[in-house]
């Protein structure tokens, strides 16, 4: 199967790529809200957050297409009328293995680049999360992608290890937690495979006394509570300095109480249910154990059950915001991955910085303050592969989205992803005699 879809990607020109990328895979009206709602029941996350997702998707598909036409090289002038060239190519097939947290959005991501840069995919959903990307893939093949090209594949870590192992697969890209992303990064290097890792993290949000209080609270919000707090970008250590600590919690917990956590299906809510019941209990077990580490829990983290019957079989929790925190706690230092922010006061930059850094991660970042240019020398001293100046969790399609550190490596989004998948060819031209040393 993997030759017959290398030589797919081969004939995969870049003007037909445009084309089959550009040939309407804008879900729009109905079959835009049909998607919406069953990634709705594939994932538990909120219609308003999945139709984000929904829409994000067809906005990178798009964004790819429009790349495509553009990937040329380079003309390079050597002495004595030589030259050289250089070509981008594809890598062949390139493999995806995704995360439950974003099915369809993170599907899109894999495929737009890999297609506008000529190659095959073939993409392997969670099994916590199987449905959308079949979609995904049925809609590329309405807009007339040649079969063979997008290719869904169904499993666990056994299916995604073969994808890992296969000699035809070229390139791995992988969504999810950092002990996978480990493993398949070791699987890959047998056959030396081009991977990209996007894992997790446990980014800081620093939040100084010269903000926007308003602002930063909506922040801290959005940094900690989307889909359920199941977000590998999350800023769920969230540094606030001391003097407005006060303020800051009261604005923070009255919000996070207000939060309508239940049926994800009406427009109304603002949180779901998380993916799984051990997901709910992993994320109960961090709360008990911060408590007993000496956290106070200042609101929620407690079991849930909505007042209406169909969802009394939901894994549903409350949104919780945690105080009294030190940087050595549990809950400061491993990705929970549910709806826990941890709150932790600082007295100066330096000093918040060198807390912010001090972690094996380095997803992303995000600082509120109005003096500018403590905004844009925090922003390039934090150790992280993206910061937030005044806002937090947006990943516009058009910028590069990946880790530092423990986080991962390679990018997805924006033209640097063309990198990650395409190699250059570097053709030598000589104009003269060749010069011969024999
Ligand atoms: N930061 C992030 O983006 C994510 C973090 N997580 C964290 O990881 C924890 C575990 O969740 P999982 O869904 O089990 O994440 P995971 O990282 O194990 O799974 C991600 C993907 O890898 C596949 N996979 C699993 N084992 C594999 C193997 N040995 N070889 C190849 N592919 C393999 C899975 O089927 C899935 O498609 C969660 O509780 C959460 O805390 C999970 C998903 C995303």
């Amino acid at each position: 199967m993997m030759a017959g879809l290398a030589s797919a990607a081969a004939h995969h020109h870049t003007n037909s790529r445009r084309d089959l990328l550009h040939g309407n895979m804008e879900p729009q009206g109905e079959r835009r809200d049909n998607i919406a709602k069953l990634e709705v029941i594939n994932n538990g996350k909120t219609i308003t957050e999945a139709e984000y997702d929904i829409d994000a998707a067809w906005q990178c598909i798009e964004y790819y297409a429009g790349l495509a036409p553009t990937l040329s090289g380079q003309h390079i002038q050597l002495p004595g009328g030589a030259f050289a060239y250089t070509r981008r190519e594809p890598l062949g097939v390139c493999a995806g293995i995704l995360a439950w947290n974003y099915p369809f959005m993170i599907a899109a991501w894999k495929c737009a680049p890999a297609l506008a840069c000529g190659n095959a995919v073939v993409f392997k959903p969670s099994p916590m999360t199987p449905v959308t990307g079949v979609i995904l893939a049925e809609i590329f093949h309405e807009a007339g992608v040649p079969v063979g090209l997008v290719n869904v594949v169904q499993g666990g870590a056994e299916t995604g290890s073969l994808l890992c192992h296969h000699p035809n697969v070229a390139k791995v890209s992988f969504t999810g937690s950092v002990p996978t992303g480990k493993k398949v990064m070791e699987m890959s290097a047998k056959t030396v495979k081009h991977v990209t890792l996007e894992l997790g993290g446990k980014s800081p949000l620093l939040i100084f006394k010269d903000c926007e209080l308003e602002n930063a609270v909506r922040g801290a919000l959005m940094a900690n509570f989307l889909t359920q707090g199941q977000v590998c970008t999350n800023g769920t250590r969230v540094f606030v300095q001391r003097e407005i600590m006060p303020q800051f919690l009261e604005e923070v917990v009255k919000r996070t109480k207000a939060i309508v956590v239940g049926d994800p299906l009406l427009t109304e809510t603002r949180m779901g249910g998380l993916i799984s019941k051990p997901q709910l209990d992993k994320v109960l077990g961090f709360v008990a154990q911060a408590k007993k580490e000496g956290a106070r829990v200042l609101c929620g983290g407690e079991p849930l059950t909505p007042s209406d019957p169909k969802l009394k079989n939901g894994y549903f929790m409350s949104p919780c915001v945690l105080d009294n925190c030190r940087d050595d706690m549990t809950c400061v230092k491993e990705e929970i991955f549910g709806p826990v922010m941890s709150v932790l006061p600082f007295d100066t930059e330096e000093e918040v910085l060198q807390r912010a850094n001090n972690t094996t991660f380095g997803l992303a970042s995000g600082v509120f303050t109005r003096d500018i240019s403590r905004a844009h020398r925090v922003a390039a001293n934090l150790e992280a592969g993206t910061c937030y100046i005044n806002t937090y969790s947006i990943s516009p399609v058009e910028v590069p989205f990946g880790g530092y550190k423990m986080s991962g490596f390679g990018r997805e989004n924006g033209q640097a992803t063309v990198d990650y998948y395409s190699q250059l060819k570097t053709v030598i031209v000589e104009m003269g005699d060749v010069d011969s040393l024999f």
